[in-house]
């Protein structure tokens, strides 16, 4: 029996279990947790995953992460939240049950659909499991929570679906104000249920999740009012994002010999980072490559080994605006094991960081170890994304939104010959369809049930991006 701990990547707060480290974000040290070591498959467990659906996949990998919840019920959990008719969106010819199904484009390179669930964004591959955890984990102790998230667009709209009218949770949603699509802002501000709370930020994403940290780095506000995290901060979504990285690879391959490389559009890093532990936990991936729009930071860092987070007035609202970040949350995650776990140094950099600073790891030799992790990147602009959506409906009939075509602009610059290249659909294009109106002269595909979803009447606050004014928003409304 091995005992899964968890660990902060500051190196101050004490290991924990994955039950205990559920509902919360940060580490109390500021940190963020990651298993005190990966879990590997072998070979022959590879062998035998291939044949798995989504389910029994997602269990096989969960479980060896999640060693405190009893695996019947962690195989109820899985067996519920991945099911056809929850990820209903699959395009014609898809099968649903495949739940992230792949798309051929030509020889070698392949969309992964990850955006077929309730809300039309890759974050309710994570968000739909960690509603059904956060209930059970809730009901075991008798406990409420009051979730606090930042959103630029997409994980707030996936946690409020995967959470509205769920006993004992309150959601507080920072969104920036008049940053997100129409169809982005409809889809959350429609939503009337009485444990939902959207708040439109004066600001940026950035300022948003500022917030959210500010308030899970008040230890007494947070164990007061009982904060719980749905962001990429919190480790789960990133342990239910592996999943897929598996899935995608077993689809397009028939030999554990064979690499694959994932093409994924990034902000947060949440979910590359996801692909980062998955070949941590074995996958055979030739590159990781991280695809940024104009709010490069990530891009500028895999280049140079300079990290420079910018702030708001340096970041730009563009045309794949749930990737205006330019402070990338789980960058921390990646960089704890690229200088070799030491917490220490974590300190030192993260201090710049949280302070406004940068950091440089070509010093100390730390950048050219970033190739063993096989990630590389690239950045595109709005002219490219219109290019990119154009030429895909033209070539291979298949309409993309702006997130995915980030990815398959930068994907094309670093496929290698013989190496399929899947590149992960984050979002189905109705959710932006300014952008394609655009790009293709004709609005995209939409779902029937959410036709005139933005007359539908829309309730929010607007705020001051000021801290202490939002906690005292919560507390007037648990
Ligand atoms: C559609 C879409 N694509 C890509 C991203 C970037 O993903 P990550 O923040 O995990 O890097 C996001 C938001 O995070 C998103 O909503
Ligand atoms: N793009 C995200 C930003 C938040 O990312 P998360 O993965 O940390 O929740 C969004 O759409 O809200």
């Amino acid at each position: 029996m091995f005992c899964m701990k968890y660990i902060s990547t500051r190196g101050q707060s004490p290991a924990l279990s994955f039950s205990e480290i559920l509902l919360g974000g940060l580490a109390p040290d500021g940190g963020l947790y990651l298993p005190e070591q990966y879990p590997h498959f072998s070979q022959n467990e590879l062998n035998a995953m291939r044949s798995m659906n989504y389910r029994d996949l997602a269990f096989t990998i969960l479980s060896r992460l999640v060693d405190d919840i009893p695996a019947t019920d962690l195989r109820t959990i899985v067996d519920k939240t991945y099911r056809a008719d929850v990820y209903a969106y699959a395009r014609s010819g898809q099968d649903a049950e495949d739940i992230t199904p792949t798309l051929k484009l030509e020889d070698d390179l392949y969309l992964l659909s990850l955006s077929n669930g309730p809300t039309l964004a890759f974050k309710d591959m994570a968000m739909q499991l960690l509603g059904n955890l956060f209930e059970y984990v809730l009901a075991q102790k008798g406990e409420t929570t009051n979730i606090l998230g930042a959103t630029s667009g997409d994980t707030g709209s996936a946690a409020e679906y995967a959470m509205r009218g769920k006993k004992g949770v309150k959601v507080f949603m920072l969104s920036p104000h008049q940053k997100m699509s129409r169809f982005q802002t409809a889809q959350m501000f429609s939503l009337q249920d009485d444990n939902i709370f959207n708040i439109a930020v004066k600001g940026v994403f950035d300022d948003c999740q500022d917030i959210v940290k500010a308030a899970s780095n008040d230890h007494a506000f947070k164990a007061k009012n009982k904060i719980g995290a749905v962001n990429s901060i919190n480790w789960a979504r990133v342990a239910a994002q592996v999943v897929y990285y598996f899935k995608g690879y077993f689809a397009v391959t028939t030999d554990n010999a064979q690499k694959v490389s994932f093409a994924v559009p990034s902000g947060n890093f949440g979910n590359v980072c996801a692909g980062h532990i998955a070949r941590m936990m074995g996958l055979p991936i030739a590159k990781l490559v991280v695809a940024t729009n104009e709010n490069d930071v990530l891009d500028e860092f895999f280049k140079t080994g300079v990290y420079r987070p910018r702030g708001s007035a340096n970041t730009y609202h563009t045309s794949s605006p749930s990737m205006d970040i330019s402070k990338a949350s789980n960058f921390e995650r990646f960089v704890f094991d690229l200088v070799g776990r030491d917490a220490a140094k974590m300190r030192e950099l993260w201090g710049k960081v949280d302070t406004g600073g940068s950091f440089d790891l070509n010093e100390g030799g730390w950048f050219a170890k970033v190739a063993d992790y096989g990630f590389v990147s690239g950045s595109s602009n709005h002219a490219n994304r219109m290019q990119t959506i154009k030429a895909t409906h033209e070539r291979y009939g298949v309409t993309i939104d702006t997130h995915t075509a980030d990815g398959l602009k930068v994907a094309q610059e670093q496929r290698e010959a013989g190496v399929p290249m899947l590149v992960l659909e984050t979002a189905l294009p109705a959710k932006f369809e300014d952008a394609i109106v655009e790009a293709l002269g004709h609005k995209p595909e939409r779902p029937q049930s959410l036709d005139g979803l933005e007359s539908l009447p829309q309730r929010f606050e607007v705020m001051e991006a000021d801290a202490e004014a939002i906690k005292q928003f919560i507390v007037d409304h648990i």
